[in-house]
């Protein structure tokens, strides 16, 4: 209903539907006061049922998140019956697709692509969190053809930290580690791991390790842990990927082993950068100015304002003004003239 719109359409100008997921609808949109694109995720509260708390998890993970390879959250609208998210726009669209077009890629395309991932990933985890949904699908590709990790809503932050062992089976059965589709007790990081191996086999091969139609028999393959090596494989992806793909996860790669591998080495000087560029408390001088300047506010009033992150019009306007400065554009917010009497 229109009053639902209401909220979004005071900031956002909202364009064309671009995808519809479970139980969400992706639209364009544009942010009336930077003019920076964004994606616009939309769910009807009353779809989304048991995938309500899904939801929940997945904001308040997001808002804790800010990495240059985390699909960035602006903004959360929730009206009578609707809850909008405002997300970093990213038109490569998914890496799955990007694969699929590709057939698979090449050993350096997948390095950059896989260095980005182990990146985003070691950020997640030094958070506390385990993802546990890794799949090419959750893998988005912004304008600067970078990754960006979405869908933190099967993500798990265990009390105690990822030293805690989990219970939960989530995630798609083809990226799932073998411990954790036997209901056994596991770790997250570990699972994230093994799940990066599956990934990273799909970028190098254009295929599934384990694939069936049939769930007992995928489930087979996959606590067997054997799977067909393509010809144009060098030996050292080999390599990276059964040493990702052990059965065992006490003999699998470790995320701080994968930082500085051999194999995420070759043409690259110095390991995985994985601290973000963007630290959550950190304030820019410059966004505040402007802001500062067209709410009519001092800037002190201005910085406690953001720094409240209560991601609503002043998150959004801050972080859209950020990446506008990121991407090189001026920092400077639409200066609206009302049409003259
Ligand atoms: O910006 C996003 N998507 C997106 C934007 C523009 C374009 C494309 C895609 C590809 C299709 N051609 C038009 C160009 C975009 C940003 C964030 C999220 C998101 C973040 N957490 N959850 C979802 C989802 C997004 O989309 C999903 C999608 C839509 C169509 C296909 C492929 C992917």
């Amino acid at each position: 209903p229109l009053s639902d719109a209401a909220e979004l359409l005071k900031y956002y100008e909202v364009y064309d539907t671009i995808g519809t997921g479970g139980f969400a609808k992706v639209k364009l949109g544009r942010h009336i006061l930077t003019g920076e694109k964004v994606a616009i995720k939309i769910m009807e509260k009353k779809n989304l049922g048991e995938d309500l708390p899904r939801v929940k998890t997945e904001i308040e993970t997001m808002k804790n998140m800010s990495h240059q390879h985390v699909c960035r959250l602006y903004h959360v609208i929730e009206t009578h019956s609707r809850i909008y998210l405002v997300l970093e726009y990213c038109p490569g669209g998914e890496l799955f697709d990007y694969i699929i077009a590709k057939a698979h890629l090449s050993e350096e395309e997948t390095r950059v692509f896989f260095r980005q991932i182990v990146s985003a990933v070691a950020y997640v985890h030094n958070k506390g969190y385990a993802h546990r949904d890794l799949k090419p699908e959750n893998l988005l590709i912004d304008d600067d053809h970078n990754l960006k990790l979405i869908d933190f809503g099967l993500c798990a932050k265990p009390k105690g930290g990822l030293g805690d062992e989990l219970m939960t089976c989530c995630g798609s059965p083809a990226y799932a580690a073998p411990e954790l589709i036997q209901g056994k007790a596991y770790f997250g990081a570990e699972a994230d791991v093994w799940s990066m191996g599956v990934l990273l086999y799909t970028l190098l091969c254009g295929s599934l390790p384990f694939d069936d139609d049939n769930h007992m028999a995928l489930f087979r393959k996959i606590t067997r842990g054997k799977y067909w090596n393509p010809p144009w494989l060098s030996s050292d992806s080999i390599l990276l990927l059964k040493q990702m793909m052990q059965v065992d996860p006490k003999r699998r790669l470790k995320v701080g082993q994968l930082l500085d591998h051999p194999w995420m080495m070759k043409g690259y000087s110095s390991p995985v950068e994985w601290h973000t560029r963007q630290p959550l408390g950190h304030i820019d001088d410059d966004c505040i100015i402007e802001m500062a300047v067209h709410m009519k506010r001092s800037k002190q009033s201005t910085m406690h304002l953001v720094s409240e992150w209560k991601y609503d019009q002043t998150t959004a306007t801050y972080l859209l003004l950020l990446a506008k400065k990121q991407s090189g554009r001026p920092v400077r917010l639409l200066r609206y003239i009302p049409p003259q009497e």
